[in-house]
């Protein structure tokens, strides 16, 4: 054929060839294009009406027991890779039953987010193996943990804490080499750690607490642990000198043989599950007889998939095997062609010119305005730490900042009064931010939970107290007469790491001091605090709640703020209906400006970069003129450390600001990004993150939100009604596009925090353009 074609002579017959070989692509790519928008595949809609009926069809937007189609009507919480359920995920949704036998069917799942809901019996032996994340903790599943987990060869995060699983724990992790965060405690698990454990050679994260565990540490000596922790389970034996050195190793509650004496180290109480665990011994209803015994996906995917799927679903899969292959066969013939015929041409008739490339209909990426290339890249985790230290001082001009910033992007501006020209009214709705694709490797995508600075593998009794460079030193005494004893009246409010007093200095000035509970306070020696309060101390921006000085008495742990007299942006928006009629539209922008301004210093120039790892709109305080104060910045290592991590995690998940990730303990840079658009929402709505009070469906405001997001007559209709229909659409359907990019659940689709700076700052320079003129 190759040859028939090559020895075409004429240049009508080339022509006409030529013309029979495009409109062959032509009806190709129409085909590929419709396939790849084509309905959600079957396979995964047979498993996901499986789930669904074994939850007991609860009310899910979008969710129906028979057919339907997951992809394209968005249903609530899956998200999709064209036909491909990628995600299903539904945190705290209350949601019950079992989650059935199809798991293992759906075609190339990668994130299965279930936790902090009341599902029960088994985790099922049947997992998809293309999962990266399984997060099904804080639920009520019994029985032992399935040994399918060993096919998960691509699990990067699983957490199956807070349930009530038994028995020993399965030798399965001989492959699952890129597992990163491993989280079992709370559970009633027995026995000894299995052999494989120390297969994991990527986990730095490893959570076994209050379990019936027994046997030695031996195993996890060669892991690259950051964060270890066996308290309150029957290990014994010594502990191999090598992990000594985990940065954050807790091991209390056990039988450890400390200086070759049996020891019983002091046992705390167990944290409780959710439910409480049955008692060791009890049988309990639900567990498989027999259940446990390895099935055949242990064999692999094919295996895996096969084993699970009746006769007829491997008709389908076949069905659906052959049409793609018969279109990529299609496709390379036709490239072939396409790449073959010029060459052809060129050999046979070299007195040819050649046309002018154009691309076709498909041939380049639709743009939107937002898509005119990254603003700003978005730094890789490792790129955004800046080459240079960059301290802002508080009086930096920050108008006259912008303008530099605006004009240094000469390539967007230009873009955006191209922009500006065409009807903006008759423009489509903003674009639906991009498809997920491929996470990245987990390695290049999580940062550690920020630990106490001062390096990793510093122990922390051998590092020197550094006295605060600027923060002034307060006694006790001194701050018990300006806050007239830490009286009720001069009480602020009540937080997860202790209370906030106002304090009055002989000289009239107002301060807030923050009382670290004694629970938090007893994790953190001396001189450990001490170089907490020197970094707060080096964090300083206009936006940002200046650190005025610190007090360590007495066991008591305390940090002097300046005191912001507007109170918090959540009490200006949700506890006081007066000031809400002051938070005009430009108001709000200007709020989300200011919170946003303080991220990105956080994470892009502060030196070394800080996560803030629990931003919200309580910790939006405001200032006489409404400026943007953002509190509690530095404060994440306080947080990282025992009861309280696991309560900001609660917290945070619990009332709607915590990302996807935060549940299997990843919290990131994008993390903070993803709270970012909750708090955007809550600007945009009037409402709180998480509502009790609403109807089922509308109490977490983003999943409430986001299928709205992209719809100009829903997006009015969310619109905060305190602000009267006072804003420009336009605006506000940017505002919205802004918010859906930083509430993605994928954390390497969010933005930097440069990038919604630059949005917002766009944003505002439109309108003062509308504004002028409209004066005109
Ligand atoms: N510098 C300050 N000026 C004025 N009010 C403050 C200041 N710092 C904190 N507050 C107020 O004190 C209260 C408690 O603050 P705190 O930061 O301890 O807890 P929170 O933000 O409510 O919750 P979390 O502990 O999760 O951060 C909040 O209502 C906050 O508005």
């Amino acid at each position: 054929m190759w040859r028939s074609m090559c020895e075409v002579r004429s240049a009508a017959q080339y022509k006409r060839m030529k013309i029979y070989i495009e409109v062959l692509v032509g009806f190709i790519l129409v085909y590929v294009v419709q396939f790849s928008l084509a309905d959600t595949n079957p396979i995964d809609v047979a498993a996901i009406n499986k789930l669904y009926a074994a939850l007991g069809n609860p009310v899910l937007p979008g969710w129906v027991a028979s057919a339907g189609d997951p992809c394209g009507e968005a249903w609530q919480g899956v998200q999709c890779n064209g036909s491909l359920i990628q995600q299903i995920n539904l945190i705290g949704a209350n949601l019950g039953g079992e989650l059935g036998d199809s798991l293992g069917e759906f075609v190339s799942i990668k994130s299965i987010i279930l936790s902090n809901n009341h599902i029960g019996g088994i985790i099922p032996l049947s997992l998809p193996v293309t999962l990266q994340t399984l997060f099904l903790s804080a639920n009520n599943f019994t029985g032992s943990i399935p040994t399918s987990l060993s096919t998960l060869t691509e699990l990067t995060a699983t957490s199956l804490n807070d349930n009530l699983l038994s028995g020993e724990i399965p030798d399965v992790f001989q492959s699952l080499t890129l597992l990163i965060n491993l989280d079992l405690s709370n559970n009633n698990l027995s026995g000894e750690l299995p052999p494989s454990v120390e297969n994991l050679s990527a986990v730095t994260t490893l959570n076994l607490q209050n379990n019936k565990l027994s046997g030695t540490l031996d195993v996890l000596q060669d892991l690259p642990l950051k964060e270890l922790n066996v308290e309150n389970n029957l290990f014994s034996g010594s502990i191999p000198q090598k992990m000594l050195s985990i940065p954050d190793f807790r091991k209390d509650g056990n039988l450890f043989n400390l200086d070759g004496n049996a020891t019983v180290a002091p046992a705390h109480p167990p944290h409780s599950p959710v439910t409480t665990a049955p008692p060791s011994g009890t049988v309990v209803s639900g567990t498989p007889a027999s259940g446990r015994v390895p099935t055949k996906h242990a064999d692999g995917p094919t295996a895996s998939k096969q084993s699970s799927s009746g006769k007829s679903k491997k008709n389908t899969k076949r069905v659906v095997w052959i049409t793609i292959s018969g279109i990529l066969g299609f496709i390379i013939l036709a490239l072939g062609l396409v790449l073959f015929i010029p060459r052809c041409g060129r050999r046979e008739r070299v007195e040819r010119t050649s046309k002018p490339h154009r691309p076709g209909a498909y041939g380049g990426e639709r743009k939107s305005p937002w898509d005119n290339g990254p603003l700003v890249q978005p730094p890789s985790e490792t790129e955004k730490v800046p080459k240079v230290a960059v301290t802002r001082p508080k009086e930096n001009h920050q108008a006259e900042k912008d303008e530099q910033r605006m004009e240094t992007l000469p390539k967007l501006l230009s873009h955006e009064i191209d922009m500006s020209a065409l009807d903006v009214h008759s423009m489509p709705p903003p674009p639906p931010p991009p498809p997920p694709a491929p996470p990245l490797a987990a390695e290049k995508v999580i940062v550690e939970p920020t630990t106490f600075p001062g390096g990793d593998n510093v122990n922390p009794s051998k590092r020197s107290p550094i006295p605060p460079t600027f923060a002034k030193c307060f006694t006790i005494a001194s701050l018990q007469q300006y806050t007239n004893s830490f009286s009720q009246d001069n009480l602020i409010g009540l937080g997860m790491l202790g209370s906030v007093y106002r304090a009055e200095l002989p000289d009239g000035k107002i301060l807030a001091v923050k009382k670290l509970d004694k629970r938090v306070s007893d994790h953190h020696k001396d001189d450990e605090f001490l170089e907490l309060v020197n970094n707060i101390d080096r964090i300083r921006h206009a936006n940002i709640v200046e650190l005025i000085g610190y007090c360590v008495e007495h066991g008591q742990r305390l940090l002097i703020y300046e005191y912001c007299s507007n109170g918090s942006m959540y009490e200006a928006l949700h506890s006081d209906d007066e000031f809400k009629t002051r938070l005009s539209w430009n108001a709000r922008i200007r709020i989300a400006l200011g919170a946003a301004r303080a991220l990105e210093y956080l994470h892009e120039q502060c030196q070394p970069p800080v996560i803030h790892r629990n931003f919200k709109s309580a910790n939006i305080l405001l200032d006489d003129d409404l400026s943007v104060r953002v509190s509690d910045c530095g404060l994440a290592p306080l947080i990282t450390k025992g009861s309280v991590r696991q309560l900001s995690g609660q917290l945070l998940a619990a009332y709607g600001y915590g990302a996807p990730e935060f549940e299997s303990g990843i919290y990131t840079y994008q993390s903070d990004v993803y709270s970012f658009g909750v708090v955007m929402l809550e600007l945009l709505t009037g409402r709180q993150s998480y509502d009790r009070t609403r109807p089922r469906g509308e109490q977490f405001l983003v999943r409430w939100a986001i299928p709205q997001l992209h719809d100009i007559d829903a997006l009015s209709r969310m619109v905060d009604p305190s602000l009267n229909g006072a804003y420009p659409a336009k605006s506000l359907s940017n505002f919205a596009d802004i918010i859906s990019r930083c509430v993605q659940s994928e954390p390497e689709f969010r933005p930097a925090m440069s990038e919604v700076v630059l949005y917002l700052l766009n944003m505002i320079r439109r309108e003062s353009q509308q504004n002028e003129s409209n004066e005109r």
